[in-house]
């Protein structure tokens, strides 16, 4: 059986030309004028672009003493409705679980899934057996480590973690991710905050105030650089981090940076409204920002020194939420996004103009997949690609609502949003799983990628680092000590 979408204008990162796309066996197959399939697929005034891939979610993730609620069934579902066909979630081993049962743990919860995905593996903690171990997890097709510089006592690693473990990434040819906060501050100024009676939700946002965020990464920057090893900063929030990244690529250091569709959209005003909930439900880490730090990501993915917008979709219900009534550093930190980031980055990118659809193809889909080698297979219409594609009718509209998502949980952070662009077809590896409104998927559908590592070693080619190697001074004379 083959497929055919027809009469679209198919985007790409790269160019935008009118043509149909035949689809057999999960894969394109032809692109070209006048193609014939057995099924057609009328794309009519759409742009048939490549489906989004978000390489940042939590699914069904133990944090904070619960677990997010949309697992790998629902947040594949509402990342398909918005035209996400693949996502990237994060394995976080527990302090000395092994890196290679933790994976095993990951994957029994992906039985359900209704798109690919794949993961990064976080380094929660450090010694011989993960050193070891990391080289299987690349093995296994997975060159992605993640670390967080912030949740002191939990997550957190330290600097010489940090350095060990990037230099590790180094040697095998693997991408180091960082959620760059100052986990040290961010603990001080929330006892800090405690102490004084403030214990709401937007006393969350006073103890991780921009610079938290400016200091990690600069520091996760040259951590990198000592350790000759590109770097991914995750969820940039602000002017002080998109600084350190746009400085060190002005110097040929090769560094990434991931704004959120939430960061992006909405701001702080948030945390000030008088409804407990409505606050809580948007504590995340790093929290919004104001317009000045939008302003600034916004640049980032115009200029390119921002390459890839993700959601860090990490959804708590209100019940949950309320754990931290009377203590804010308890609320379970994360927003939801899955369903809403393409309808959300379109119409306040492209309807815009902040962003051209190519740039939006790039943000959303083919960049990462290039960063996270997995491109052609996946971010491309290309002969041979897997035909994970979305059919974007650009004058379709809704208005976001809990009460019509996919997600399971009570609430949507954009709620209220009308966002103009959504999806006519989502196809699924050739499958078509979503037509408008109605949901096709189906679970177990989706399959692991396996990626590639880079050819090490994997520099991030500082200009300093050739003139700073050591070197030993021989002497003639060398003076008696002087004990
Ligand atoms: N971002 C957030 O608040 N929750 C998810 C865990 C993380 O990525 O920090
Ligand atoms: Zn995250």
């Amino acid at each position: 059986m083959t497929k055919v979408i027809k009469n679209g204008t198919i985007v790409t990162a790269d160019r935008t030309w009118k043509a149909d796309v035949l689809i057999r066996a999960g894969q394109i197959m032809a692109i070209g004028q006048n193609l014939q399939g057995d099924e057609e697929f009328d794309a009519s005034g759409c742009y048939v672009m490549p489906g989004g891939i978000d390489p940042h979610t939590h699914l069904e993730m133990p944090f904070m003493g619960t677990y997010s609620s949309d697992d790998f069934e629902s947040g594949t579902r509402a990342a398909l409705a918005g035209g996400t066909t693949m996502v990237v979630d994060f394995c976080l081993p527990a302090p000395q679980q092994s890196l290679l049962e933790a994976l095993q743990m990951w994957d029994n919860k992906t039985a359900k899934a209704a798109c690919d995905f794949s993961f990064h593996m976080a380094i929660t903690w450090w010694g011989k057996q993960v050193f070891e171990e990391m080289a299987q997890v690349v093995d296994k097709g997975i060159p992605s480590f993640k670390h967080f510089m912030a949740y002191k006592g939990a997550l957190m690693v330290d600097d010489d973690e940090l350095y060990a473990s990037f230099q590790r990434c180094a040697a095998l040819g693997a991408l180091p991710l960082v959620h760059a906060e100052n986990g040290d501050v961010v603990a001080a100024l929330s006892q800090k905050l405690l102490e004084a009676g403030n214990n709401g939700p937007e006393a969350h946002a006073y103890s991780r105030p921009p610079e938290v965020e400016g200091e990690a990464t600069n520091r996760a920057i040259m951590i990198a650089d000592m350790a000759g090893v590109p770097l991914y900063v995750v969820h940039v929030s602000c002017e002080q981090s998109h600084e350190a990244i746009r400085r060190a690529r002005q110097k040929g250091m090769r560094v990434y940076g991931e704004p959120l569709i939430q960061h992006l959209t909405l701001d702080e005003s948030e945390y000030f409204n008088a409804d407990w909930d409505h606050a809580a439900r948007r504590v995340m880490s790093p929290p919004f920002r104001n317009r000045q730090h939008q302003g600034s990501l916004w640049a980032g993915l115009q200029a390119g020194s921002l390459q890839v917008v993700a959601t860090d979709h990490c959804a708590f219900t209100t019940d949950q939420k309320r754990y931290g009534v009377g203590d804010f550093t308890k609320i379970p930190n994360g927003t939801g996004g899955l369903e809403d980031r393409m309808p959300v980055l379109w119409t306040k990118g492209v309807n815009t103009g902040r962003l051209t659809m190519n740039e939006f193809v790039a943000a959303s889909s083919t960049n990462i997949a290039k960063i996270l080698n997995m491109y052609p297979k996946k971010g491309a219409i290309v002969e041979g690609a897997d035909a994970d594609i979305v059919v974007w009718d650009p004058k379709r509209s809704k208005v976001i609502s809990a009460s019509r998502q996919q997600s399971v949980i009570d609430y949507n952070v954009f709620e209220g949003m009308e966002v103009t662009g959504l999806p006519r077809f989502v196809f699924s590896r050739g499958e078509l799983v979503v037509e408008e409104s109605n949901m096709k998927t189906r679970p177990g559908h989706g399959r692991f990628v396996a990626r590639e590592a880079n050819p090490a070693p994997n520099r991030a080619l500082s200009i300093w680092k050739e003139i700073s190697a050591p070197r030993r001074i021989e002497r003639s004379g060398i003076p008696a000590s002087g004990v």
